[in-house]
């Protein structure tokens, strides 16, 4: 462990640099206490919110708000906590945070630094910290419903499980080993039955974990078509939004345009572009050029035609150059033919839609459509996270134990005990202990809280 941990206070802004409704200011360490005191007065109950007013070093009032005192060990860190929940309003945070640190020789917090703190200390086990983390970052529902599952200890319970079943046979064939040329011996078969059983648990919660994909990122989808087709009402529909310039001029959309939506808990980026056509106009090339860029780096292709379009299919052109990229034709304005909006589903990746921008009718399939093909979780019952830390800590204790497991039973003992002494090591470190060497490495541990953000 790290020897500063112990000493230095730490403090950052827990929420956003932007102005918002409230703001916290998160201080962990031996001057939170003494801190709480010169800044508010007194030393709050403990573990109860309390309006007060948060003094500067003049004794100027610098905002009133909330401040929740929490004394080691209980609380987030383990470590003496202290809660500003100020007004947010970014500069007036920040000039909080400066006299913190100029003054009281408290430091700004490291990206994940408190977290780091929390597992340190024994708050929470490794993959409670990686659940924490996922909670953050997911960009879906089903993401942050499986880390949710995790951060509350399933994924650890069962992983513990699996260690301890592993500790059990080892202990039992340390013993007959010991034991091996007295007459009451005991007997090998209560150790091996403990590595089949761990085995069989270790597959389990491998295929569980391997299942739910949670590396996935927001997917990106581009609007394409031919001009005046409806595609920035589309956009615009979609995104909830006047973001993008709709007239009925050809060609009106010149550059793209990217913004982030949320259809059913799932994060996208949704792009409108230039119409695609024939033109010797320079500036209309440069548009035109920017549409396909786009194409190429998107994960799904909305090609927007119109009930007046002669011909329904997909172009060569992007059958060419984008062949296994899934792509909806949007059979835009069917308000103007009276069409019903319907749903037709050609191939895996091929599907056409009918919609009207203008009266919104079909876009409520759109939108599930979208969610179906574009979710790679949407079959799969939410469990836990998923690592490539833990399939490969998992697969390598599976290696072990199978190893162990086939060790004739009689004659070679001590390379059971040996296998399952390895098995032992890569099962202890998913939750992150070695039973040899404490805790995880300092890298692996680097490589985790880096990876997160301020004031977590
Ligand atoms: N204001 C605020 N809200 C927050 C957090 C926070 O730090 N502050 N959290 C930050 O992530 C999350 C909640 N997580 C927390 C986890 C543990 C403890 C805590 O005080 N634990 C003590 C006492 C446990 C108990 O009373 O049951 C402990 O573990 O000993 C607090 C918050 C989300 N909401
Ligand atoms: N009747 C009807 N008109 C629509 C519908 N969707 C779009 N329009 C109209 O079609 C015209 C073109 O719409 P836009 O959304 O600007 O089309 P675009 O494909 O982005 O056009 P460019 O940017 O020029 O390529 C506008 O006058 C829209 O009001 C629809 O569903 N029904
Ligand atoms: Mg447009």
């Amino acid at each position: 462990m790290n020897a500063n941990i112990k000493e230095e206070t730490i403090a950052a802004l827990s929420t956003t640099q932007k102005a918002s409704g409230i703001g916290i200011i998160k201080i962990s360490g031996i001057k939170a206490k003494p801190l709480a005191i010169s800044m508010l007065g007194k030393l709050p109950e403990p573990r109860k919110a309390e309006l007060l007013l948060f003094y500067n070093t003049d004794k100027v009032i610098i905002d009133k708000g909330i401040a929740i005192y929490f004394p080691k060990p209980c609380s987030f860190t383990g470590e003496d906590v202290l809660e500003l929940q100020g007004h947010g309003n970014p500069i007036l945070l920040d000039s909080i945070l400066q006299r913190l640190v100029n003054s009281t020789g408290v430091r700004l917090a490291n990206p994940g630094e408190f977290l780091k703190r929390a597992y340190l200390n024994r708050k929470i086990d490794l993959t409670q910290a990686e659940a924490i983390s996922t909670l953050i970052a997911a960009t879906s529902l089903r993401t942050a419903s499986c880390a949710m599952n995790s951060m509350l200890g399933i994924f650890s319970d069962e992983a513990n499980n699996i260690k301890d079943l592993i500790t059990k046979a080892r202990i039992n064939i340390e013993a007959s080993l010991c034991f091996i040329e007295t007459p009451n011996r005991i007997p090998i078969r209560k150790a091996i039955k403990l590595i089949n059983k761990a085995l069989l648990e270790s597959k389990k919660i491998y295929i569980k974990t391997k299942l739910y994909n949670n590396f996935h990122k927001p997917n990106t989808i581009v609007i394409t078509g031919a001009p005046n087709t409806g595609k920035s009402s589309i956009f615009n529909t979609l995104t909830e939004s006047d973001t993008s310039i709709v007239t009925d001029l050809s060609g009106t959309t010149r550059d793209t345009l990217a913004k982030p939506i949320c259809i059913s808990g799932m994060s996208l980026t949704i792009v409108d572009t230039a119409g695609i056509h024939k033109t010797k106009d320079i500036l209309e090339k440069i548009s035109i050029k920017r549409t396909w860029g786009e194409v190429i780096k998107a994960d799904h292709i909305l090609l927007i035609k119109t009930t007046l379009s002669k011909d329904n299919r997909i172009p060569n052109n992007i059958i060419r150059n984008f062949s296994g990229k899934s792509i909806t034709i949007i059979i835009n304005k069917i308000d103007l033919t009276k069409e019903k909006a319907s749903i037709k589903t050609i191939s895996n990746n091929y599907s056409i839609v009918k919609v009207s921008a203008k009266t919104g009718e079909g876009l409520a399939v759109l939108k599930d459509h979208l969610k179906r093909i574009l979710d790679p979780n949407v079959n799969i019952e939410p469990s836990y996270i998923c690592r490539k830390r833990y399939l490969c800590l998992l697969k390598n204790t599976i290696k072990h134990l199978i190893k162990a497991s086939k060790e004739h039973i009689r004659t070679k003992g001590v390379l059971i005990a040996d296998a399952v002494g390895l098995a032992e090591k890569e099962a202890s470190k998913l939750v992150g202990e070695s039973s040899s060497e404490g805790f995880l490495t300092e890298q692996v541990l680097n490589e985790l809280f880096d990876g997160l953000c301020i004031g977590k």
